[in-house]
């Protein structure tokens, strides 16, 4: 058995030039067979070993039944065998969240490993190209483990050395095909290491209802829809400006109204105020009544209250100053969010070359000085060109809904976020698959994160400025005995607002 070993065959392999000028003959180095036989047993060893570290629950059942066959017999083992799974389905039907978290998941993560990427891992980086063949030998990045969690695979991968990351984020569609997932993300873990995230199911894939108003007035990040993962979408807009852009009809309206709906409670507090700047008069108009008078679509009435703006900052700045290095909202310094649809109209399109400079003054001004003093922009626009829109790194989060070329990604949510997965020149231009959703981009992080604004109808609108528009605080004002102005006069009077009355 040990005399006929591969090596033997490769001693009578003889290649010779075209000409037999030159012979080759491999030189063959004989290896003891127990040598071999060692490194066998060591390999299998740790095999084993690798085994029941990765899989330690599916390796303790069979090994545990095996015990149990072998002490109390073939009667017992198969009892436990049929208690096991019963077990299994008990506790999934009574506790799904636990079961999932320590058990479903693994084993579903060990059978897509299999089943999925294992089996079809050297076709896919191969004819990606993200394999390589050298003398003769294939050099396969290392596919490591697979988790699973409610929305997706992710698959940990040691990257060939010499590879970068972007070698791999420009294969991103065909490793999204290749392993029959909608799309591919891929995030560094750190050096040499990547997570690529392959989605099995889209929880963004149907338009999603408007959030209801919440119950207390908070400032703190507001909930306008879903991410990709299936968590809300909160987006933060004290002590941050954004920026959102998106081609017609890609959803800018629903992040507005969405966060504006978000933050009612607060306006009618008077914690927040909403400034409304709409040159196109056809987004922000439905909705005045909530804007308290701080509503602008003529250009020059735009640059006024931008200028307003900017001197309210200036005068807090100049009273903040040695004080305080950071805002909280009070009904005496309230968060003022300016909220600017389409804002090339002012910053590129407007003919008036002096309102033009004015306008992109004041909103440099506030972009840049009035995050420490509760004054925030968020701003809407449809071509994010740096010739209609030169101020846009001044914005820290920026999100990109759907865009008509790839290059537009990148201007909105700066350099390699296309490379990072943000494909937002694929999304659907179907408003019922595509409209609302985008990508965020986070100032502290360089990931972009797939998301969802909720659909704020225009019934929707209609029914925030009846409730939360000035009718209404008057009203609630007047009962609460402190008439007109809901701002410093009110303060004793803001629990009196009969927030439980509003829809969950
Ligand atoms: N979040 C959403 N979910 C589902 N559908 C939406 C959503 N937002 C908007 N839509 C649909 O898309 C249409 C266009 O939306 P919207 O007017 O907000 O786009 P826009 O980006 O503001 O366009 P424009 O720049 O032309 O004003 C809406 O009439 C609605 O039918």
């Amino acid at each position: 058995m040990f005399k006929k070993l591969p090596g033997d065959e490769a001693r009578n392999l003889v290649s010779t030039t075209p000409d037999t000028a030159v012979v080759f003959r491999p030189a063959v180095v004989k290896t003891p067979a127990i040598v071999t036989l060692l490194i066998w047993l060591f390999r299998l060893i740790a095999g084993l070993v690798r085994l029941v570290v990765r899989h330690p629950v599916a390796v303790a059942v069979p090994v545990g039944l095996g015990v149990i066959w072998t002490l109390y017999g073939r009667t017992m083992a198969l009892t436990v065998g049929g208690f096991v799974p019963a077990m299994g389905l008990s506790w999934f039907l009574l506790e799904r969240d636990s079961f999932l978290r320590l058990v479903g998941w693994r084993l579903l993560a060990w059978w897509r490993l299999i089943v999925v990427y294992r089996r079809h891992w050297q076709p896919v980086v191969v004819i990606s190209g993200l394999g390589r063949h050298l003398r003769g030998r294939d050099y396969l990045p290392h596919l490591r483990r697979v988790t699973c969690d409610e929305w997706a695979d992710r698959v940990s991968v040691k990257m060939l050395a010499g590879q970068a990351v972007k070698d791999w984020a420009d294969r991103a569609e065909h490793l999204a095909h290749g392993f029959g997932a909608p799309s591919c993300r891929v995030a560094v873990a750190r050096a040499g290491r990547l997570v690529l995230t392959f989605p099995r199911r889209d929880p963004l894939a149907v338009p999603l209802p408007a959030v209801p108003v919440p119950d207390d007035p908070d400032v703190g990040p507001v909930e306008i829809g879903r991410c990709e993962d299936g968590r809300p979408l909160r987006l933060k807009v004290h002590g941050t400006h954004v920026l959102i852009a998106g081609a017609t009809g890609a959803g800018k309206g629903s992040y507005l109204w969405g966060t504006i709906r978000g933050l009612l409670p607060t306006i009618r507090a008077g914690l927040v105020q909403v400034w409304a700047l709409d040159p196109k008069r056809m987004e922000l108009s439905f909705g005045r009544d909530l804007f308290r008078g701080r509503y602008a679509a003529d250009p020059a009435e735009c640059a006024d209250l931008l200028d307003e703006a900017v001197s309210v900052m200036q005068e807090r700045a100049d009273r903040f100053a040695g004080l305080q290095r950071s805002h909280t909202p009070t009904i005496d310094d309230p968060f003022i969010l300016v909220v600017v649809d389409e804002v090339a109209f002012l910053t590129a399109y407007q003919p008036d070359k002096h309102l033009r400079q004015r306008i992109t003054a004041a909103l440099a001004t506030l972009t840049t000085q009035g995050r420490a003093v509760g004054v925030g922009i968020m701003a809407a626009l449809q071509d994010p060109r740096k010739e209609v829109m030169n101020i846009r790194n001044l914005f820290p989060d920026k999100i990109a809904l759907r865009l008509d070329e790839s290059e537009q990604v990148d201007m909105v949510l700066g350099d390699g976020a296309r490379d990072r997965g943000a494909l937002a020149d694929h999304i659907s231009p179907i408003p019922h698959r595509g409209a609302g959703v985008g990508y965020l981009r986070l100032k502290t992080s360089p990931d972009p994160v797939r998301v969802r604004a909720a659909y704020v109808s225009d019934a929707d609108v209609r029914d925030m400025a009846q409730r939360y528009g000035n009718a209404s605080t008057e009203s609630t004002d007047t009962a609460n005995g402190c008439a007109g102005d809901t701002g410093h006069g009110c303060r004793g009077g803001v629990d009196g607002f009969e927030y439980g009355s509003e829809a969950a």
